[in-house]
């Protein structure tokens, strides 16, 4: 890829705060450098506390999207996932609502400071909510240990889960928890595995999954992607990095050009800020996102911008993984 000189980014490249409606994996301001390239707008969000070397390759992914044309889609929408926070069982309803039309939901468990009871509450509402034709999946971000694991999938798996995301940290852990949970039917899906792995393949190679997680930004990008999941040979689902709707469209770039699309992807997470770039902004409706290039608004960009320290810090920031991308070649 021919890199765009940094002045050229930094000519284009706006930073906006987000507000979000519950705080979700400890966020409640979500903050993202935009970037308006000749194919179209385009995102660099990695989350603050990530070093260069792995902000490096969200850089890449943005000026892919913004700089390149993408792969052909194949379809025109894509079917799309509530996500719900660890947030208490009372508020399950309130933040199902938010999401329209969706027949998926996926619920964080596993996190710190809470029990195995809250996760029971919050995934029985859900499913309540849901009903029992609703798809309901969990994403436990590597916050299990083996045994946790084995004990919360035996205690959740009577609520019929679609899958549980990342049980456990580790590759290793993964097979085991497979191994160990196999009998109850209920797939396991490799996230932080294949997004933060030196190898994103080792987990298909070492059989831990039946499912992979994909995102646009950490892998990359969409070509990028793209290659991994047919490298895998596992089926996938494209998921959001609590993306602007900029960032939201790359992603539902890389869900409608995977040859097999069997489940719902989690994109839908701009229903969880208060405020977006885009007017509309790329939310469910119907339960699906449509396809293609997301334009923000001139005024909402504007309303949105990053106090100018934030502004400063994220200008910096691009301009050390644009150095690391040079150094790279
Ligand atoms: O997959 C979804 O439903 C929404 C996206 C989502 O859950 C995530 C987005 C950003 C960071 C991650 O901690 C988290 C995930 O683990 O999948
Ligand atoms: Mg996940």
């Amino acid at each position: 890829m021919t890199l765009p000189a940094i002045e050229e980014l930094r000519d284009v490249a706006r930073v906006v705060a987000l507000p979000m409606a519950t705080r979700f994996r400890g966020v409640t301001v979500r903050e993202a450098l935009l970037l308006h390239g000749p194919e179209g707008w385009t995102e660099f969000s990695p989350f603050v506390e990530y070093d260069d070397a792995e902000a490096a390759a969200w850089l890449a992914a943005a000026i892919d999207f913004g700089w390149n044309p993408q792969p052909a889609p194949v379809r025109t929408e894509i079917g799309v996932n509530a996500t719900v926070p660890a947030v208490a069982a009372a508020d399950v309803a309130a933040v199902l609502a938010r999401f329209d039309g969706c027949r998926t939901a996926k619920v964080k468990v596993a996190e710190r400071g809470q029990s195995l009871s809250d996760d029971l509450a919050r995934v029985a509402a859900v499913r309540a909510v849901m009903g029992p034709e609703g798809r309901v999946r969990i994403d436990a971000n590597g916050g299990w240990n083996l045994d946790e694991a084995d004990r919360a999938i035996h205690a959740l798996a009577d609520l019929d889960l679609e899958y549980v995301e990342q049980p456990c940290a580790t590759v290793d852990e993964l097979a085991e928890v497979r191994y160990r949970t196999k009998h109850l039917g209920v797939p396991i899906a490799a996230d932080e595995s294949v997004r933060k792995a030196t190898d994103p393949l080792a987990v298909a190679r070492a059989g831990a999954a039946d499912l992979i997680i994909v995102k646009a930004q950490p892998l990359g990008g969409v070509a990028h992607a793209l290659q991994i999941v047919a490298a895998a040979g596992l089926p996938a689902v494209v998921s959001s990095a609590l993306d602007t709707s900029i960032g939201l469209a790359m992603g539902a770039a890389l869900a409608a050009a995977l040859p097999e699309l069997d489940y719902d992807c989690g994109l839908g997470t701009a229903s969880l800020f208060t405020m977006d770039v885009a007017a509309p902004p790329l939310v469910p409706r119907g339960g699906v996102l449509p396809v293609g290039r997301v334009e923000p608004d001139a005024a909402l960009l504007d309303a949105a911008a990053a106090s100018p320290d934030r502004q400063a810090w994220w200008l910096a920031r691009l301009q050390r993984c644009h150095a690391a991308l040079v150094a790279h070649g």
